[in-house]
């Protein structure tokens, strides 16, 4: 595979007068294959946007170095701004024009042909209203010009931070749709966003960055992998038989957790071993499945940031650099 992205002990600290050195990026990692829809995940204030500016150019690391499509930036972001699109933060158009004005006007910026306008009108389903002016847009709609932007150049790697951001339900399976058809001919797309269902559909892989530091990366399917308990969920064709298989399990080693009407049994190297042990016993297994984890609990998990009852977590995840 080739990584068309590189990051390696990015850092980043920001001064300000009242709250002194604080480090955003703290020798953070990330590889994104080619090919790839790579998720970005993190909570509010882990780095996310600091480590998109970085990478195009408009902050300065303090550290670390970065690699787009095989070339060092920002040294020779020059040879590669072509090819790349990206949406970071919610870009700002001119209210008085239409969308197509809008576009026309960026083609011609970029030196791109005129004809990629009513393609990528036609791509984020803005054909319609192109001619209208940008103030008469939803928030929806102003996303979905931001997208059209960043596809004018047809970019090899595509940024999107928060790209489902004010998008209705219709909208952020079209734009789902989107990424994948736009991955199917050979774009990588780099998105950033907290909606983690929408994240485990789309992406091929992950990179989960919490406090400046990366703490997983990986195929959505190995990350999840790597933080299932390996559990079963065992129901019985008798719950009353629930306490006697539990014993049964106990006794040759294996960890059962009795609940109202099934068992949740881990330290089993082979499933079909639990229904052995307990059919030898006269108790017959009526349902035996994975306890499966999604991406939201292993987020949670990893980055501390479950609610906890009765506390109020305060977003700050940058740490205070000592004097
Ligand atoms: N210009 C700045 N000056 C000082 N601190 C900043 C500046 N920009 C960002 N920070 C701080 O750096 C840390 C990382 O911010 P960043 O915007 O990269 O987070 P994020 O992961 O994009 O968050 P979100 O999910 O809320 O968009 C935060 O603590 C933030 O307050």
């Amino acid at each position: 595979m080739v990584a068309v992205l590189e990051i390696e002990g990015l850092r980043k600290t920001y001064r300000s007068r009242r709250r002194g050195e604080r480090r955003a990026l703290d020798g953070f990692d990330m590889v994104v294959e080619a090919g790839q829809v790579h998720g970005f995940l993190g909570p509010n204030g882990s780095g996310k946007t600091t480590t998109l500016r970085t990478l195009l150019g408009l902050i300065r690391p303090n550290g670390g170095r970065m690699a787009i499509l095989g070339q060092e930036v920002p040294a020779n972001l020059p040879a590669v701004v072509g090819k790349v699109g990206a949406i970071v933060e919610s870009p700002q158009f001119f209210p008085h024009f239409s969308a197509q004005d809008t576009l026309s006007l960026l083609a011609d910026a970029g030196n791109l042909s005129q004809q990629r306008v009513p393609e990528v009108l036609e791509v984020v389903g803005l054909r319609d209203r192109a001619k209208e002016r940008v103030k008469t847009y939803s928030l929806g709609m102003k996303q979905r010009l931001a997208v059209a932007s960043a596809l004018l150049k047809n970019p090899q790697l595509l940024i999107l931070d928060e790209p489902a951001n004010g998008l209705d339900p219709g909208g952020i399976r079209e734009m789902r749709d989107l990424m994948r058809d736009l991955s199917a001919s050979g774009m990588t797309v780099l998105l950033s966003s907290h909606i983690l269902g929408e994240v485990q559909q789309i992406c091929d892989s992950v990179t989960i960055i919490s406090l400046g530091r990366r703490v997983a990366a990986g195929p959505v399917a190995e990350v999840l992998a790597q933080h299932s308990s390996g559990g079963l969920r065992v129901r019985l064709e008798s719950s009353a038989d629930l306490p006697a298989a539990a014993q049964v399990l106990v006794a040759s080693g294996v960890r059962v957790d009795i609940q109202p009407d099934h068992l949740l049994v881990s330290g089993v190297d082979k499933p079909s071993s639990v229904t052995r042990m307990l059919a030898g016993r006269d108790l017959y297994v009526s349902e035996l499945a994975p306890i499966t984890v999604d991406l939201e609990s292993v987020f949670l998990e990893l980055t501390g940031t479950a609610p906890v009852a009765g506390q109020h977590r305060q977003v700050d995840q940058s740490a205070e650099v000592p004097a």
